[in-house]
Protein backbone atom coordinates (compact mmCIF):
# COMPACT_ATOMS: atom_id res chain seq x y z
CA UNK A 1 0.00 0.00 0.00
CA UNK A 2 1.66 3.59 -0.97
CA UNK A 3 1.52 6.10 1.59
CA UNK A 4 -1.35 8.11 -0.42
CA UNK A 5 -3.18 5.19 0.58
CA UNK A 6 -3.59 5.73 4.53
CA UNK A 7 -5.82 8.73 5.30
CA UNK A 8 -4.60 9.05 8.76
CA UNK A 9 -1.41 8.85 9.51
CA UNK A 10 0.65 9.20 12.86
CA UNK A 11 4.45 9.22 12.73
CA UNK A 12 6.57 9.52 16.20
CA UNK A 13 3.73 11.64 17.31
CA UNK A 14 4.40 13.11 20.73
CA UNK A 15 1.88 15.30 23.16
CA UNK A 16 3.42 17.42 26.09
CA UNK A 17 0.81 19.40 28.13
CA UNK A 18 1.34 22.54 30.17
CA UNK A 19 3.79 21.74 32.94
CA UNK A 20 5.65 19.09 30.80
CA UNK A 21 3.89 16.22 31.26
CA UNK A 22 4.33 14.30 28.34
CA UNK A 23 1.08 11.81 27.53
CA UNK A 24 2.21 11.07 23.93
CA UNK A 25 5.35 9.54 24.09
CA UNK A 26 5.90 9.19 20.26
CA UNK A 27 3.37 7.24 18.57
CA UNK A 28 3.28 5.97 14.75
CA UNK A 29 0.83 4.22 13.03
CA UNK A 30 -1.73 4.76 9.65
CA UNK A 31 -5.32 4.15 8.85
CA UNK A 32 -6.20 2.94 4.88
CA UNK A 33 -9.54 4.23 3.15
CA UNK A 34 -12.45 2.41 4.92
CA UNK A 35 -10.70 0.91 7.38
CA UNK A 36 -11.68 0.95 11.31
CA UNK A 37 -9.33 1.08 13.45
CA UNK A 38 -9.08 0.88 17.33
CA UNK A 39 -7.16 2.51 20.28
CA UNK A 40 -7.49 0.22 23.45
CA UNK A 41 -5.87 1.19 26.13
CA UNK A 42 -6.60 1.75 29.95
CA UNK A 43 -7.23 5.50 31.35
CA UNK A 44 -4.77 7.64 31.24
CA UNK A 45 -3.03 5.52 28.05
CA UNK A 46 -3.33 8.80 26.15
CA UNK A 47 -6.12 7.45 23.77
CA UNK A 48 -7.78 10.75 23.41
CA UNK A 49 -4.48 12.78 23.22
CA UNK A 50 -3.27 11.10 20.41
CA UNK A 51 -6.80 11.62 18.55
CA UNK A 52 -6.82 15.06 19.74
CA UNK A 53 -3.62 15.46 17.16
CA UNK A 54 -5.52 13.82 14.73
CA UNK A 55 -8.72 15.94 14.73
CA UNK A 56 -6.60 18.86 14.37
CA UNK A 57 -7.15 20.00 17.88
CA UNK A 58 -3.77 20.29 19.07
CA UNK A 59 -0.32 20.30 17.44
CA UNK A 60 2.33 17.22 18.37
CA UNK A 61 4.86 18.93 20.11
CA UNK A 62 7.46 16.42 17.78
CA UNK A 63 6.84 14.15 15.04
CA UNK A 64 3.88 14.48 12.69
CA UNK A 65 0.18 13.72 11.81
CA UNK A 66 -1.47 13.68 8.41
CA UNK A 67 -5.23 13.32 7.47
CA UNK A 68 -6.39 13.12 4.06
CA UNK A 69 -2.72 14.42 3.27
CA UNK A 70 -3.09 17.29 5.24
CA UNK A 71 -1.75 18.73 8.44
CA UNK A 72 -5.39 18.75 10.36
CA UNK A 73 -3.88 21.56 12.73
CA UNK A 74 -2.09 24.09 10.56
CA UNK A 75 -4.66 22.78 7.56
CA UNK A 76 -7.83 22.79 9.58
CA UNK A 77 -9.88 24.79 6.70
CA UNK A 78 -9.02 21.82 4.55
CA UNK A 79 -9.08 19.19 6.84
CA UNK A 80 -12.24 19.73 9.15
CA UNK A 81 -14.71 20.38 6.20
CA UNK A 82 -13.91 16.27 5.34
CA UNK A 83 -13.81 15.12 9.06
CA UNK A 84 -16.74 13.74 11.42
CA UNK A 85 -15.80 14.13 15.25
CA UNK A 86 -17.54 12.43 18.28
CA UNK A 87 -16.19 13.96 21.75
CA UNK A 88 -16.14 12.09 24.88
CA UNK A 89 -18.07 14.44 26.04
CA UNK A 90 -20.52 16.23 23.45
CA UNK A 91 -22.23 19.30 25.23
CA UNK A 92 -25.12 20.58 23.60
CA UNK A 93 -27.31 23.30 24.96
CA UNK A 94 -29.62 21.16 26.95
CA UNK A 95 -33.20 23.32 26.21
CA UNK A 96 -32.91 22.77 22.77
CA UNK A 97 -35.01 19.77 20.93
CA UNK A 98 -33.19 17.15 19.34
CA UNK A 99 -34.21 18.21 16.09
CA UNK A 100 -33.07 22.12 17.05
CA UNK A 101 -29.93 20.95 18.00
CA UNK A 102 -29.24 18.90 14.71
CA UNK A 103 -30.86 21.99 12.60
CA UNK A 104 -28.60 24.05 14.29
CA UNK A 105 -25.50 21.99 13.34
CA UNK A 106 -26.39 21.55 10.21
CA UNK A 107 -26.16 25.24 9.54
CA UNK A 108 -22.61 25.28 10.14
CA UNK A 109 -22.09 22.08 7.87
CA UNK A 110 -21.72 22.09 4.63
CA UNK A 111 -23.80 19.52 2.12
CA UNK A 112 -25.06 18.31 5.76
CA UNK A 113 -27.80 15.06 5.36
CA UNK A 114 -31.39 15.96 6.11
CA UNK A 115 -32.16 16.51 9.97
CA UNK A 116 -34.68 12.94 9.68
CA UNK A 117 -31.78 11.16 8.14
CA UNK A 118 -29.31 11.79 10.68
CA UNK A 119 -31.92 10.88 13.67
CA UNK A 120 -32.78 7.88 11.62
CA UNK A 121 -29.39 6.76 11.15
CA UNK A 122 -28.73 6.35 15.09
CA UNK A 123 -32.20 6.01 16.27
CA UNK A 124 -33.13 9.07 17.50
CA UNK A 125 -35.74 9.38 15.00
CA UNK A 126 -38.59 9.15 18.10
CA UNK A 127 -36.99 11.58 19.91
CA UNK A 128 -36.77 14.07 17.71
CA UNK A 129 -38.96 16.47 19.94
CA UNK A 130 -37.54 15.87 22.90
CA UNK A 131 -35.55 18.35 24.79
CA UNK A 132 -31.86 17.20 24.97
CA UNK A 133 -32.27 17.73 29.01
CA UNK A 134 -34.71 15.19 28.77
CA UNK A 135 -32.54 12.15 26.79
CA UNK A 136 -30.87 9.56 28.44
CA UNK A 137 -26.76 9.57 28.59
CA UNK A 138 -27.09 6.63 25.70
CA UNK A 139 -29.90 8.87 23.65
CA UNK A 140 -27.20 11.66 24.04
CA UNK A 141 -24.07 10.09 22.75
CA UNK A 142 -26.39 8.91 19.64
CA UNK A 143 -27.29 12.82 19.52
CA UNK A 144 -23.59 13.32 19.28
CA UNK A 145 -23.06 10.15 16.17
CA UNK A 146 -25.83 11.86 14.34
CA UNK A 147 -23.75 15.12 14.49
CA UNK A 148 -20.63 13.52 13.83
CA UNK A 149 -22.40 12.08 10.73
CA UNK A 150 -24.01 15.41 9.72
CA UNK A 151 -21.91 15.97 6.88
CA UNK A 152 -21.15 12.77 5.31
CA UNK A 153 -17.48 12.66 6.62
CA UNK A 154 -15.09 10.77 5.08
CA UNK A 155 -12.93 10.16 8.04
CA UNK A 156 -14.88 9.89 11.29
CA UNK A 157 -13.28 9.92 14.33
CA UNK A 158 -15.36 8.46 18.02
CA UNK A 159 -13.83 8.90 20.84
CA UNK A 160 -15.66 5.86 22.98
CA UNK A 161 -18.66 6.23 21.18
CA UNK A 162 -20.55 3.23 22.94
CA UNK A 163 -19.51 4.01 26.58
CA UNK A 164 -23.29 4.70 28.27
CA UNK A 165 -24.96 2.37 25.52
CA UNK A 166 -27.21 -0.23 26.51
CA UNK A 167 -26.23 -3.62 24.66
CA UNK A 168 -28.68 -2.94 21.91
CA UNK A 169 -27.33 0.23 21.46
CA UNK A 170 -24.30 -0.84 21.40
CA UNK A 171 -25.02 -3.35 18.82
CA UNK A 172 -26.66 -1.07 17.00
CA UNK A 173 -24.26 1.52 17.04
CA UNK A 174 -21.81 -1.01 16.18
CA UNK A 175 -23.98 -2.16 12.48
CA UNK A 176 -24.04 1.71 11.84
CA UNK A 177 -20.02 2.13 12.24
CA UNK A 178 -19.75 -1.37 9.99
CA UNK A 179 -21.93 0.22 7.27
CA UNK A 180 -20.19 3.83 7.30
CA UNK A 181 -17.00 1.59 6.67
CA UNK A 182 -18.78 -0.69 3.95
CA UNK A 183 -19.97 2.43 2.02
CA UNK A 184 -15.98 3.70 2.44
CA UNK A 185 -15.93 6.26 5.41
CA UNK A 186 -12.77 5.57 7.40
CA UNK A 187 -13.31 5.38 11.19
CA UNK A 188 -10.92 6.11 14.67
CA UNK A 189 -12.35 4.63 17.27
CA UNK A 190 -11.04 4.70 20.98
CA UNK A 191 -12.56 1.93 23.08
CA UNK A 192 -12.20 0.43 27.02
CA UNK A 193 -14.18 -2.55 25.28
CA UNK A 194 -12.42 -5.35 24.42
CA UNK A 195 -15.51 -6.67 22.48
CA UNK A 196 -16.06 -3.81 20.45
CA UNK A 197 -12.26 -3.96 19.49
CA UNK A 198 -12.62 -7.77 18.59
CA UNK A 199 -15.87 -7.36 16.73
CA UNK A 200 -15.53 -4.10 15.07
CA UNK A 201 -11.84 -3.04 14.15
CA UNK A 202 -9.78 -4.33 11.29
CA UNK A 203 -7.02 -3.26 12.70
CA UNK A 204 -6.35 -2.14 16.31
CA UNK A 205 -3.39 -0.85 18.40
CA UNK A 206 -2.94 -0.63 21.95
CA UNK A 207 -1.66 2.08 24.09
CA UNK A 208 0.15 1.67 27.21
CA UNK A 209 1.55 4.87 29.29
CA UNK A 210 1.33 7.44 26.19
CA UNK A 211 2.76 4.25 23.50
CA UNK A 212 1.63 1.83 21.37
CA UNK A 213 2.53 -0.99 22.61
CA UNK A 214 1.12 -3.57 19.92
CA UNK A 215 -0.77 -3.67 16.76
CA UNK A 216 -2.17 -5.41 14.10
CA UNK A 217 -5.03 -7.41 12.98
CA UNK A 218 -7.10 -8.78 16.01
CA UNK A 219 -6.12 -12.05 15.02
CA UNK A 220 -2.43 -10.78 14.66
CA UNK A 221 -2.65 -9.47 18.46
CA UNK A 222 -3.69 -12.45 19.88
CA UNK A 223 -1.75 -14.72 17.47
CA UNK A 224 1.50 -13.53 19.23
CA UNK A 225 0.32 -14.77 22.39
CA UNK A 226 0.79 -17.89 23.67
CA UNK A 227 -2.44 -20.01 24.52
CA UNK A 228 -3.03 -21.55 27.75
CA UNK A 229 -3.78 -25.19 29.10
CA UNK A 230 -5.26 -25.26 32.79
CA UNK A 231 -6.26 -28.36 34.57
CA UNK A 232 -5.77 -29.69 38.40
CA UNK A 233 -3.61 -33.31 39.46
CA UNK A 234 -5.47 -35.75 41.66
CA UNK A 235 -4.05 -36.07 44.81
CA UNK A 236 -0.81 -37.91 44.67
CA UNK A 237 0.43 -36.67 40.99
CA UNK A 238 2.79 -33.76 40.89
CA UNK A 239 3.52 -31.85 37.74
CA UNK A 240 6.78 -33.34 37.85
CA UNK A 241 5.59 -36.22 36.75
CA UNK A 242 4.13 -34.40 33.34
CA UNK A 243 6.28 -35.64 30.18
CA UNK A 244 9.15 -33.50 30.09
CA UNK A 245 7.88 -31.20 27.09
CA UNK A 246 5.13 -29.55 29.23
CA UNK A 247 7.34 -29.18 32.73
CA UNK A 248 7.31 -25.60 31.49
CA UNK A 249 4.36 -25.81 33.51
CA UNK A 250 3.20 -22.92 36.27
CA UNK A 251 1.77 -24.97 39.55
CA UNK A 252 0.63 -24.05 42.83
CA UNK A 253 -0.26 -27.14 44.38
CA UNK A 254 -2.39 -29.42 42.41
CA UNK A 255 -3.47 -26.91 39.63
CA UNK A 256 -1.45 -26.57 36.87
CA UNK A 257 -0.86 -24.05 34.22
CA UNK A 258 0.97 -24.84 30.56
CA UNK A 259 1.53 -21.61 28.42
CA UNK A 260 2.55 -23.21 24.69
CA UNK A 261 2.65 -21.22 21.64
CA UNK A 262 1.64 -24.88 19.90
CA UNK A 263 -1.64 -25.26 21.46
CA UNK A 264 -2.51 -28.47 19.08
CA UNK A 265 0.53 -30.59 20.00
CA UNK A 266 0.82 -29.58 23.90
CA UNK A 267 -2.95 -30.93 24.23
CA UNK A 268 -2.49 -34.14 22.38
CA UNK A 269 0.57 -34.70 24.14
CA UNK A 270 -0.92 -33.96 27.18
CA UNK A 271 -4.09 -35.89 26.66
CA UNK A 272 -1.59 -39.06 25.49
CA UNK A 273 -0.06 -38.31 28.52
CA UNK A 274 -3.06 -38.59 30.99
CA UNK A 275 -4.69 -42.12 28.88
CA UNK A 276 -1.39 -43.62 29.09
CA UNK A 277 -0.96 -43.01 32.98
CA UNK A 278 -4.94 -43.08 33.77
CA UNK A 279 -4.61 -39.62 35.44
CA UNK A 280 -7.66 -37.85 34.93
CA UNK A 281 -7.51 -34.44 34.14
CA UNK A 282 -10.00 -32.21 36.27
CA UNK A 283 -11.36 -28.61 35.18
CA UNK A 284 -9.48 -29.64 31.77
CA UNK A 285 -9.39 -26.13 30.03
CA UNK A 286 -7.78 -24.72 26.91
CA UNK A 287 -7.69 -21.79 25.00
CA UNK A 288 -6.02 -19.89 22.47
CA UNK A 289 -4.77 -16.57 23.21
CA UNK A 290 -7.74 -13.96 23.79
CA UNK A 291 -7.61 -10.04 23.04
CA UNK A 292 -8.30 -9.64 26.59
CA UNK A 293 -4.97 -11.20 28.08
CA UNK A 294 -3.50 -9.31 25.27
CA UNK A 295 -5.20 -5.79 26.92
CA UNK A 296 -4.36 -7.18 30.53
CA UNK A 297 -0.77 -8.44 30.25
CA UNK A 298 0.18 -4.89 28.92
CA UNK A 299 -2.30 -2.90 31.14
CA UNK A 300 -0.29 -4.55 34.14
CA UNK A 301 2.64 -3.37 32.73
CA UNK A 302 4.19 -6.86 32.05
CA UNK A 303 4.34 -6.18 28.67
CA UNK A 304 7.02 -3.69 26.99
CA UNK A 305 7.52 -4.47 23.64
CA UNK A 306 7.16 -1.50 21.73
CA UNK A 307 6.46 -1.41 17.78
N1 LIG B 1 -5.17 19.02 29.66
C1 LIG B 1 -4.33 18.20 30.25
N2 LIG B 1 -3.28 18.64 30.98
C2 LIG B 1 -2.41 17.79 31.57
N3 LIG B 1 -2.50 16.45 31.50
C3 LIG B 1 -3.52 15.94 30.79
C4 LIG B 1 -4.49 16.77 30.14
N4 LIG B 1 -5.38 15.96 29.49
C5 LIG B 1 -4.99 14.70 29.74
N5 LIG B 1 -3.89 14.69 30.52
C6 LIG B 1 -3.16 13.50 30.99
O1 LIG B 1 -2.66 12.82 29.86
C7 LIG B 1 -2.73 11.40 30.07
C8 LIG B 1 -3.47 10.77 28.92
O2 LIG B 1 -4.83 11.18 28.97
P1 LIG B 1 -5.86 10.79 27.84
O3 LIG B 1 -7.16 11.46 28.17
O4 LIG B 1 -5.26 11.01 26.52
O5 LIG B 1 -5.98 9.22 28.08
P2 LIG B 1 -7.05 8.20 27.54
O6 LIG B 1 -6.29 7.00 27.13
O7 LIG B 1 -7.92 8.83 26.53
O8 LIG B 1 -7.86 7.89 28.85
P3 LIG B 1 -9.45 7.62 29.08
O9 LIG B 1 -9.67 6.23 28.64
O10 LIG B 1 -9.56 7.76 30.55
O11 LIG B 1 -10.20 8.63 28.30
C9 LIG B 1 -3.39 11.20 31.42
O12 LIG B 1 -2.36 10.98 32.36
C10 LIG B 1 -4.08 12.51 31.68
O13 LIG B 1 -4.15 12.78 33.07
Amino acid sequence: MTSDEYVIEADGARRCYAGGFEAVTGVTFSVARGEIFALLGTNGAGKTSTVELLEGLARPSDGTVRVLGHDPHRERAAVRPRIGVMLQEGGFPSDLTVTETVRMWAGCTTGARPVGEALELVGLGARAGVRVKQLSGGEKRRLDLALALLGRPEVLFLDEPSTGLDAEGRRDTWELVRQLRDGGTTVLLTTHYLEEAETLADRLAIMYQGRIVTAGTPAEVTAARPARIRFALPHGVTAGQLPLSLRAAEYDGRRVEIRTRELQEALGELLLWARETGVRLEGLDARSASLEEAFLDIASGTETVGV
